[in-house]
């Protein structure tokens, strides 16, 4: 089998991912060197990651690190710890990575990694030797320079404390620059930690006055309840619409009044899960929230909630995808299709990435900014590109993704030309 067959071989998000490359591709008529370079990963590393159990057991795991282009700076993007985690979902994610980063404008490249490992049922402890263990696997194509990990899907910022401490215990210095999403301690930002929701609260604002739809009391629902999902839920409650339901791999729940978040949080803290909170009704299902009849929907949890067999239940107006890849291809082409307004995943979630961005020029600096500092230039940042998606589409004639696809891949074409097609 040859190289290109073997990464021919798609699953799920990856599929995903190559579609929505291709058709930018063609928009662009990429000439097929470069069409071909953007669209096999740069470097790949799989390690396997022994998980030692509180009482010595020892089980062994598998974590991944894919570089997908570097043609515009080190690899940037998180570390997922998920059961669920294969190499082709990490491809996917690495993808997505490039084109945010292009699309922001930040000099970064993508990359994204992961362990196969469902971090609820491990001890701190063990968690913390797992995350050891893989940093001693990955880190010899990790760094500040070359590399640079965050949070995602299962991991925060105690993480990253374990991973900056790993890589500079091998290093026999101190090497905060090797991850972002650190706490403040040691040489985190100000925001990070809401960073992406405020960056999805923010285009969500942008999205409903673009519709027409700025009136107070928008109706939301909001499909994953953990870093991105339980913060974009807080702040659009904040600013006075109705966050009516949200979900989590337990279930759902519903409140046509709309739902007190912070309380609805404080019942999270306390049990795990929004299943079983006393001032809301359960829906049937967590995907129960997705056909719900509402204003917005945000998608963020993981990968193809919305696919080809519920996507016609799908009944909002405006979808603002929190998620990496929270829609399918396919799925994706029937909403446009339907008129739905659906902000892309590379636009709408990339406040994380845009903070971490500012992580690494406050500490180049050594000079650290307020959280409203942080705040006004992430704001700042989401709105010009949004406008740019905008005017994009506008002219081209296309949706909102294929605007922002087209711009992200024509800048990383450009970038890995100009290098000789070094990427
Ligand atoms: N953290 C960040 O800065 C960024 C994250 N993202 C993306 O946002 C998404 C969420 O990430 P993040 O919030 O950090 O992750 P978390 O691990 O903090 O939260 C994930 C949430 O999704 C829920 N969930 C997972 N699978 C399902 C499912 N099948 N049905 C319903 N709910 C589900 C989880 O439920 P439970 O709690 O029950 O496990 C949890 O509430 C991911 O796509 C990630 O890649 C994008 C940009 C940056
Ligand atoms: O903050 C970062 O560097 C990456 C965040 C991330 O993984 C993402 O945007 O999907």
């Amino acid at each position: 089998m040859t190289v290109v067959d073997v990464f021919e071989r798609t699953s799920g998000p990856y599929e995903d991912a190559l579609t929505r490359y291709r058709a930018s591709a063609d928009r662009l008529a990429l000439e097929p060197g470069v069409r071909s370079v953007l669209q096999h990963p740069r470097r790949e590393m799989s390690v396997a990651v022994p998980l030692v159990r509180d009482d010595g057991r020892v089980e062994m795991l598998t974590g991944h690190r894919v570089q997908h282009n570097l043609a515009r700076g080190p690899g940037k993007g998180g570390i997922r710890y998920s059961p669920l985690v294969d190499l082709n979902e990490i491809r996917a994610l690495a993808m997505w990575m490039t084109w945010k980063c292009a699309l922001l404008d930040i000099p970064y490249g993508g990359a994204k990694g992961g362990v196969t490992v469902d971090p609820s049922t491990c001890s701190a402890d063990e968690l913390e030797r797992v995350t050891r263990n893989f940093v001693s696997g990955i880190g010899p194509i990790i760094g500040p320079d070359t590399d640079i990990p965050a949070p995602d899907v299962g991991t925060d910022e105690r993480t990253m404390a374990w991973i900056m401490d790993a890589f500079s215990t091998t290093a026999g210095r101190a090497v905060p620059g090797v991850v972002t999403g650190k706490p403040l301690a040691l040489g985190g930002s100000q925001g990070r930690v809401s960073a992406t929701a405020h960056g999805v609260a923010h285009v969500a604002d942008l999205a409903l006055k673009h519709v027409g739809m700025n009136h107070g009391g928008v109706t939301v629902a909001v499909h994953g309840f953990g870093n991105v999902g339980a913060w974009t839920a807080t702040l659009l409650h904040q600013a006075g619409h109705r966050v009516v339901a949200v979900a989590d791999r337990f279930g759902a729940v519903w409140n046509g009044n709309g739902l007190d978040v912070p309380d609805l949080r404080r019942h999270v803290a306390e049990t795990g899960s929004v299943f079983g909170y006393g001032k809301a009704d359960p829906l049937p299902t967590a995907d129960a929230v997705l056909g719900l009849e509402v204003d917005l929907l945000v998608p963020a949890s993981v990968e193809r909630i919305i696919h080809e067999g519920n996507v016609r239940q799908v009944r909002a107006n405006v979808i603002v995808e929190g998620a990496n890849g929270p829609i399918t291809a396919t799925a994706g082409d029937m909403l446009d299709d339907a008129g739905v307004l659906v902000v892309p995943d590379i636009l709408a979630n990339a406040g994380g990435v845009v903070v971490s961005y500012f992580e690494w020029v406050q500490a180049q600096q050594g000079l650290w900014w307020s959280a409203d500092e942080v705040r006004s230039r992430l704001d700042a940042r989401m709105t010009d590109v949004w406008r740019q998606v905008v005017e994009r589409a506008s002219a081209d004639g296309t949706g909102l993704r294929a605007a922002a696809m087209d711009r992200a891949v024509a800048r990383v074409a450009e970038a890995c030309v100009a290098r000789g097609l070094g990427h």
